[in-house]
């Protein structure tokens, strides 16, 4: 599978992957890019189905996704990084976690669903939506969930959504649909940053809470006055602790 990733930061520095959320790509990790960069090597990259990654029919699986992860590793000759991953991302996050530790550092796994499959049918029929009708019949919701009605920068996240293959989009909405992490929780060993945001209608606080005491040695942090894509809309807070944690 060839995925599209962006590098940015010295050849020669620790490798930190960002891994983004359903219908964005890239892009999205614009507000951390450029402070990441000063310490590490950041590959920023498209899950397969988005951005400029090879869009393979689907349905695909969370399994898939997580092995593109350790393939581009491969790819780029790097035997071990950090990640940091939101929404998808972080069930991507979750998974490599529990299917790859010797290849990953550290964790920082930003609304992180780690049992999409307990509501199957709500995946299957957005799913069958986007297929029908194209993404942008999910953008309005998308970006109300997203974000809290104040912030007001969400063109261009907007524009990433509309941009997403319908198939792409489609096809891993099918991968969480069967997509359960809880049951390795207590197998993972690296150091995880949890963070979740207090009004994330997408991944709700309370669904992230439980995961900090099921993931041995896990920091929680909440996230106040916040939704969805804390990243794009709080850089001023997440940058910090990302920074921290990783070291
Ligand atoms: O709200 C959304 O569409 C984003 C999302 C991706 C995974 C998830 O659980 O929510």
């Amino acid at each position: 599978m060839r995925l599209n990733y962006v590098e940015t930061g010295p050849a020669d520095a620790p490798v930190v992957l960002l891994g983004s959320s359903l219908g964005a790509d890239q892009g999205m990790w614009a507000p951390q890019v450029d402070v990441l960069a000063k310490r590490f090597r950041v590959v920023a990259f498209d899950h397969r189905g988005h951005g400029g990654s090879e869009v393979p029919d689907g349905p695909y699986t969370i399994d898939d996704l997580g092995g593109d992860v350790v393939e581009l590793l491969d790819t780029l000759e790097v035997e071990q990084a950090s990640y940091v991953g939101i929404s998808l991302g972080g069930a991507v996050g979750l998974w490599l976690a529990q299917n790859a530790p010797d290849r990953f550092h550290r964790f920082a796994l930003l609304c992180p669903p780690s049992n999409p499959a307990e509501n199957p049918q709500m995946w299957t029929e957005r799913a069958a939506q986007v297929r029908a009708e194209g993404t942008q019949a999910i953008v309005d919701a998308t970006l109300g969930r997203w974000f809290l009605p104040e912030f007001k920068d969400t063109e261009p996240v907007r524009r990433m959504l509309l941009d997403c293959p319908a198939e792409g989009y489609a096809a891993c909405c099918e991968a969480l649909s069967t997509t359960n992490l809880l049951p390795g929780l207590s197998t993972i060993t690296a150091p995880v940053l949890l963070i979740t945001a207090e009004s994330d209608t997408s991944v709700p606080p309370e669904t992230v809470v439980p995961l900090a005491t099921q993931i041995p040695g896990a920091h929680l942090e909440i996230i106040e006055n916040a939704a969805h894509l804390v990243t794009y809309s709080h850089p001023e807070v997440i940058n910090p602790l990302l920074l921290a944690h990783l070291g």
